[in-house]
């Protein structure tokens, strides 16, 4: 063997070594972290009692932004932080186990943000429906809930802005995850012989153009997930499915053309929602449910109080109230928190102009 050969090889080895060492620290030290988050159940259970909020939020987004803003690379910010959110998941397991319900069923993009925020250590549940995961969360049989609140290219999920109007749940976070949607085949399925492509609705909404252009004549039929739309062509030979990676692998499909999505940043929004208020971290949003009386100027006379406390709106949308015919309410979302006292201030007099005002959460910014 030739002396340069030889020489890598000892390297190979050395570089080995080096890496066990790194090891064996890493995982004292996360043996000893966990042991820290051991303690801090304890001393929250000593001091808050009954009612000990193991998971924290606000916490967690201000530890995982210190990690982002600290990293030095070679592994990125992301990286990093999805890293160390699987530590703070194992952690808070060893604390209480967190149950989670999720719109399901398994394999959903609301499956993934679920695992993206809270890490593969939670105790993840399909629910059926939107309203079936405010439900549990209302009935406390699960800490917290993961529902789809819009979408870059399709908008919102009405679905779930008419949930909050008849809940006393608050929001206490928020994922944005980027979709990528894959044309999804059985074993034998012919690619030339489709004849029905099977998804979500506003998953086939976001594949539009790329079905028009690759697939003109084939029929497309909305599935009530998109996960559903997978395990339906397993046993077809004639059908497709467009889904994410999370159902390609669960239904064993093969992915015959992938990131099929129209717009290359196309991304979900999703809401986490529990039945506790969460306190600041530093960087956090609010988001309220405004009805307004009937009349001349009123959404002006909404923004006009946004625009004098110079707080910054990030998103409205208005829906059909249920109190009666062409009455709309209005979800807004802001920079701030309703601890702050610029916020407090603002919520007071939008309290005062509108016919009915709920507050329903300030939470972090989406971190990950
Ligand atoms: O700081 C806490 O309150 C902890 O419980 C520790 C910890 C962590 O591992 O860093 C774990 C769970 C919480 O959600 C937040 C942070």
């Amino acid at each position: 063997m030739a002396q340069q050969e030889l020489g890598q090889w000892r390297d190979l080895a050395q570089l080995r070594e080096e890496i066990d060492q790194l090891d064996q620290q890493l995982q004292t030290l996360l043996n000893q972290r966990a042991q820290c988050a051991q303690q801090v159940a304890q001393v929250k259970t000593a001091t808050e009692g009954e009612d000990t909020q193991f998971y924290r939020p606000e916490r967690e987004a201000q530890v995982l932004r210190r990690i982002m803003e600290r990293n030095t690379g070679p592994l990125s910010n992301e990286e990093m932080a999805r890293l160390f959110r699987e530590v703070m998941s194992a952690c808070l397991a060893l604390e209480r186990p967190i149950k989670v319900a999720y719109l399901g069923p398994e394999g959903t993009f609301t499956q993934q943000a679920a695992l993206k925020h809270f890490g593969h250590s939670a105790i993840c549940l399909p629910m059926a429906a939107i309203d079936e995961v405010f439900r549990e969360v209302e009935a406390g049989s699960v800490d917290y809930g993961v529902v789809p609140i819009e979408n870059s290219t399709e908008g919102v999920i009405s679905h779930t802005l008419d949930s909050f109007m008849d809940s006393g749940l608050q929001i206490s976070g928020e994922v944005v995850l980027r979709i990528h949607q894959h044309l999804l085949l059985g074993e034998n399925t012919r690619p030339d012989k489709i004849s029905t492509i099977y998804s979500h609705a506003s998953s086939l909404a976001q594949c539009r153009k790329w079905i028009d252009a690759h697939y003109p004549g084939v029929e497309r039929v909305p599935m009530p997930s998109n996960a559903e739309a997978a395990r339906k062509v397993c046993g077809e030979w004639h059908s497709a499915a467009i889904a994410g990676d999370m159902a390609a692998q669960l239904y064993g499909l093969k992915k015959h053309a992938e990131n099929i999505e129209d717009t290359p940043d196309n991304a979900t929004r999703f809401l986490i929602i529990g039945r506790h208020t969460t306190p600041a971290s530093g960087e956090d949003k609010t988001s309220l449910m405004l009805s307004m009386r009937n009349q001349p100027g009123a959404l002006y006379q909404l923004l006009e109080v946004f625009n004098r406390h110079q707080v910054d709106m990030t998103r409205i949308e208005s829906r059909p109230s249920r109190s009666g015919a062409w009455n709309y309410v209005f979800f807004i979302d802001c920079t701030g928190h309703q601890q702050e006292p610029r916020i407090q201030t603002m919520l007071a007099e939008l309290g005062e102009r509108a016919a009915e005002m709920k507050v329903l959460g300030s939470y972090p910014k989406g971190v990950l």
